[in-house]
């Protein structure tokens, strides 16, 4: 689906991950693990670039607009699918057909409360489902998440992982929670020490083994020449 070939990845001159090597496969679910501060966001926009036309993104700073109301912040997910007129409608007076396509994603986040709702009256985990709702109703094969769930209680992180799941044919995460990328995931990638310390099956790894390549990261940058 998506191969990364030697390839530095960073910010200008600052390069975070030299050299990176990576093969992605459609149809599965991918945590990519490793210390803060490490270069994991770096790698998950650089995946994000090289397949943005498949793929929703639902990013840790979310980019939901507060004075905007959840139906409308859910709504901006699926601009790209229609005309600018039906848009410009539509956000003035929302049609029936969105207002229910909606409400449903919005059930199944478990977001009970009216769509007119502005998202600056919600709390972080409500937040987090409305740009977790953005990001489904794109209805793209590939689901990116950075910390998607971070805010959310344990069993409903993993209620809505399984949706995530059920809704994408291929999953790609930025996770801290080791526990959860090893219990519902396919594939393990930590990064760590400017590097993929660990690229391996889920069923073949432990919490204890896991935690071995967690190197924190490097302060000083490496430079290109
Ligand atoms: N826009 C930027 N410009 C320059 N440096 C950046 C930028 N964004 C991040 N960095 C630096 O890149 C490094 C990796 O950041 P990144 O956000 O990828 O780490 P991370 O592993 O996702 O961290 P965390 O787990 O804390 O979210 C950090 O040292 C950070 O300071």
């Amino acid at each position: 689906m998506l191969t990364v070939v030697d390839t530095d990845l960073g910010y200008g001159q600052k390069i975070i991950l030299p050299n990176i090597n990576l093969a992605l496969n459609a149809n599965e679910h991918v945590a990519i693990l490793g210390p803060s501060g490490v270069g994991k966001t770096t790698l998950l926009h650089h995946l994000y670039q090289q397949l943005a036309e498949q793929t929703c993104l639902c990013s840790q700073a979310q980019g939901l607009v507060d004075n905007l109301s959840i139906f409308h912040n859910v709504f901006i997910g699926g601009l790209a699918r229609h005309s600018r007129w039906y848009n410009m409608v539509n956000l003035l007076l929302p049609f029936t057909q969105p207002q229910q396509q909606i409400s449903v994603i919005c059930q199944q986040l478990e977001l009970n409360m009216p769509l007119q709702k502005k998202v600056s009256e919600l709390s972080g985990g409500q937040r987090q489902r409305v740009a977790l709702a953005r990001a489904l109703f794109q209805q793209q094969p590939v689901f990116m998440g950075d910390e998607p769930f971070s805010a959310l209680d344990p069993l409903m992180g993993v209620r809505l992982l399984n949706l995530v799941k059920q809704s994408h044919q291929s999953v790609i995460c930025v996770l801290h929670d080791a526990e959860l990328a090893l219990a519902h995931f396919d594939r393990i990638i930590v990064i760590s020490a400017g590097k993929v310390a660990l690229d391996a099956n889920a069923k073949q790894l432990t919490l204890a083994y896991l935690s071995q390549h967690y190197v924190v990261a490097d302060e000083s940058p490496h430079r290109a020449n």
